[in-house]
């Protein structure tokens, strides 16, 4: 039968996601783009429209008369007069429920849509997204192939052809792919963004609207969450993650175990809602975080009162905090005369004290029934957690990677206390260069450490040209040659004796040297890692010496590392396909002996140049990686021009893998050599059978830079 050719029809109940999904896939194996494009996007709603009459009958039918559970016996109703009351009110609210999601979504109701466990994750990974954006590139709609691709893109930074993908329907189309993203990032991140850049413009009061809308919004998001989790598809998962409670047994431990997961899937929520769309770590302690940032804005402006409500919410969670009290002290000695009505803010008190309530029956059925629970909050009080766990969830908690709140900018008087490497020297500061987060430092290598980096580049690029590789074309002029080392092939080439160690150490020892001190300078508070080290080298490529002394090319045209810079407008989006976890940038210089290749900083325009810089042996430029150091490097017409190039992030799960890679393989005596990350082919035509969606064994791809 042909597939995917009935139409969806507007305003009817809405079908199985799963079944619209498999037609949908079935129609783009066949090449039917404009059916499977419907049947994707239906598919896409009709799992939202699921989602919706969740909530919706969830919180009708708790609001129905009737179906509310007993009040609490009386002292005369004797023993077990609760147990009638308060089946009689389950089975009464699940004939609510019924009929509520029959009405929403046709006879069978939730039943019928129920989405199995791998075409929801493949949901969650935002796969039909992959599929959208061939289907509509197929069909020459590249706005919405754009946008389909960014969708897919932001949950799966790690798929190399997607970038690609990306940036070529970009350039075809010359539209900035966010339609999808806007549809689905919860607004409530933009409305904290927004007040976190107020906050550092130092403008409290324009930033607490913001902060307020942030926190009242993430509350309600917390709360549609919770109400999920009552669906079988909760209580499916969790059942799959752990065996063993309630799964047998008879009427109460059935009842208990289920209760238990409900629990469980209520606490996730506020993890979830941590979460970035897109990443996948929640910012660690999100609500206080947000109260303590409420109540500092709050006393900037003088509102005393709301400042004293915000801080003794944030006191609920971590009633020993010091600064918290402090504050406190403070706001009230302001205040002057007691205010007895000032309390916390009864939102925080009602989600603390509920969250509270959930943790202490939580903890209770992993000690005394066998469940599990990851506690996702840091605040919950040691009180709570029955002792023989406490340790074990400290040093869980410890290794926890966390995500991170966005930059903010930070005030610049620290820089000067920064206490430099031996020999290190700040050349030129901020100030001197005309910017904001920038600095030069010299004496990071001795003369001797520039020829061994040197020799290594040589090798190197000798070495590659031996085996057929004779460094590329640059890939911003086609006037130069351009030859680029990473740390593990360095490591890799030594191991195989075309380079010497010795040079492939020192690499690693130099790139973890400029790291300690960029974090040193530029983020003494927080740590900074390695994203990516290359060693580069630029040279002319033809050419007479006169024809390249007249170049007017660009060795590098300007830029900025983490975002894509627009000159027309001075924006600059930090958005792929720029490497946008890119924090810090730093370039290492290892010589000066050829002519050309100074580097300078612009404005935003890409034309007013604000500072240069002459490259030379042990010199470092580290700036902030993004728009307010857009940068670019004069064409370099005679010699070969050398650098190791840097760049710092503060998230965590980028961090440089082949750091660790080379590391062990200079060291280790016998190692195999490591498989490279092969690339992710893009969507495949599904098979006959439906595809296999899930891979749960496949281990995340690499994250491996490219330029
Ligand atoms: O080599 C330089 O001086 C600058 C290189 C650069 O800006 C980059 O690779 O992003
Ligand atoms: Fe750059």
């Amino acid at each position: 039968e042909p597939p995917g050719l009935a139409p969806p029809s507007p305003g009817a109940p809405p079908q199985a996601p799963d079944l619209l999904y498999a037609d949908g896939l079935r129609a783009y194996a066949a090449g039917a783009w404009a059916p499977a494009v419907a049947l994707l996007r239906e598919a896409l709603r009709s799992r939202t429209a699921l989602g919706r009459a969740r909530l919706d009958c969830g919180a009708h039918c708790a609001a129905e008369p009737g179906v509310s559970l007993p009040a609490a016996p009386g002292p005369n109703s004797g023993p077990g007069a609760w147990e009638p009351l308060l089946l009689r009110a389950a089975l009464r609210r699940a004939e609510c429920l019924t009929q509520c999601w029959a009405r929403r979504l046709g006879p069978g109701g939730a039943a019928r849509l129920r989405v199995g466990s791998a075409i929801r994750d493949a949901f969650r990974r935002r796969e039909p997204y992959n599929y959208l954006q061939r289907a509509y590139y197929q069909l020459k709609k590249l706005d919405l192939a754009a946008a389909a691709a960014h969708t897919f893109f932001v949950a799966n930074p790690a798929h190399l052809q997607m970038r690609e993908d990306m940036a070529k329907y970009r350039r075809m189309s010359g539209v900035r792919p966010q339609s999808f993203r806007d549809l689905e990032t919860p607004p409530y991140w933009a409305a904290f963004d927004t007040g976190l850049e107020h906050l550092g413009r130092q403008e409290a009061g324009l930033a607490l609207p913001w902060l307020e809308e942030a926190l009242q919004e993430s509350l309600a998001q917390v709360e549609s969450c919770r109400a999920g989790c009552e669906g079988p598809e909760e209580q499916e998962r969790e059942a799959e993650e752990e065996e063993g409670t309630g799964s047998q047994g008879g009427l109460y431990e059935a009842i208990a175990g289920h209760w238990t997961r409900v629990l469980q899937c209520r606490q996730r929520c506020v993890g979830d809602v941590a979460t970035r769309p897109g990443r996948s770590l929640p910012v660690p302690d999100f609500f206080p975080t947000q109260l303590r940032r409420l109540h500092e804005a709050h006393a900037q402006v003088g509102n005393l009162s709301q400042a004293t409500e915000n801080v003794l919410s944030f006191l609920l969670f971590y009633p020993e905090d010091e600064a918290a009290k402090t504050a406190l002290d403070r706001y009230q000695a302001q205040l002057g005369e007691p205010r007895p009505g000032l309390g916390p803010r009864e939102d925080i008190q009602r989600f603390v004290l509920r969250s509270l309530g959930e943790k202490r029956q939580l903890y209770y059925a992993v000690e005394h029934l066998g469940a599990s629970f990851k506690d996702p909050d840091l605040w919950t009080p040691a009180a709570f957690i029955p002792e023989g766990l406490r340790e074990k969830l400290r040093e869980d908690q410890e290794k926890r990677p966390w995500d991170d709140e966005p930059p903010q900018p930070k005030p610049l008087t620290h820089w000067k206390d920064v206490l430099l490497m031996e020999g290190v020297t700040l050349t030129q500061d901020a100030r001197q260069l005309n910017g904001s987060e920038r600095a030069v430092l010299d004496g990071l290598l001795t003369p001797a450490e520039c020829g061994v980096l040197l020799q290594l580049a040589k090798d190197a690029a000798e070495a590659g040209a031996r085996s057929g590789y004779r460094g590329r074309r640059s890939p911003h002029t086609p006037h130069e040659r351009f030859e680029g080392l990473t740390v593990l092939k360095a490591a890799q080439l030594a191991r195989a004796g075309a380079v010497g160690s010795q040079g492939a150490q020192l690499l690693l020892e130099v790139s973890e040297r400029v790291r300690s001190l960029t974090q040193a300078y530029f983020s003494p508070d927080r740590p900074l890692h390695l994203s990516f080290t290359h060693l580069v080298t630029d040279s002319p490529a033809q050419g007479g010496l006169g024809e390249q002394a007249q170049r007017m090319d660009l060795s590098h045209p300007v830029h900025a590392d983490n975002c894509v810079l627009d000159p027309d407008t001075g924006e600059c989006w930090r958005e792929p396909p720029a490497y946008t976890y890119r924090d810090y940038s730093g370039l290492l210089y290892l010589n000066d002996d050829f002519q050309g290749g100074d580097l300078f900083f612009t404005e935003p325009n890409a034309l007013t140049v604000t500072a240069q810089v002459r490259p030379r042996c042990g010199r470092l430029v580290a700036f902030s990686s993004g728009v307010e150091n857009p940068h670019g490097v004069w064409a370099v017409t005679r010699g070969r021009r050398c650098a190791l190039a840097l760049w710092h992030t503060w998230a965590p799960e980028h961090r440089e893998q082949e750091w660790t890679e080379a590391k062990d393989l200079l060291r280790g005596p016998e190692k195999d050599e490591e498989d490279v990350a092969s690339r992710d082919p893009g969507p495949e035509p599904p098979s006959r059978r439906l595809p296999r969606l899930q891979d749960k064994a496949g281990k995340p791809p690499r994250i491996r830079e490219e330029l």
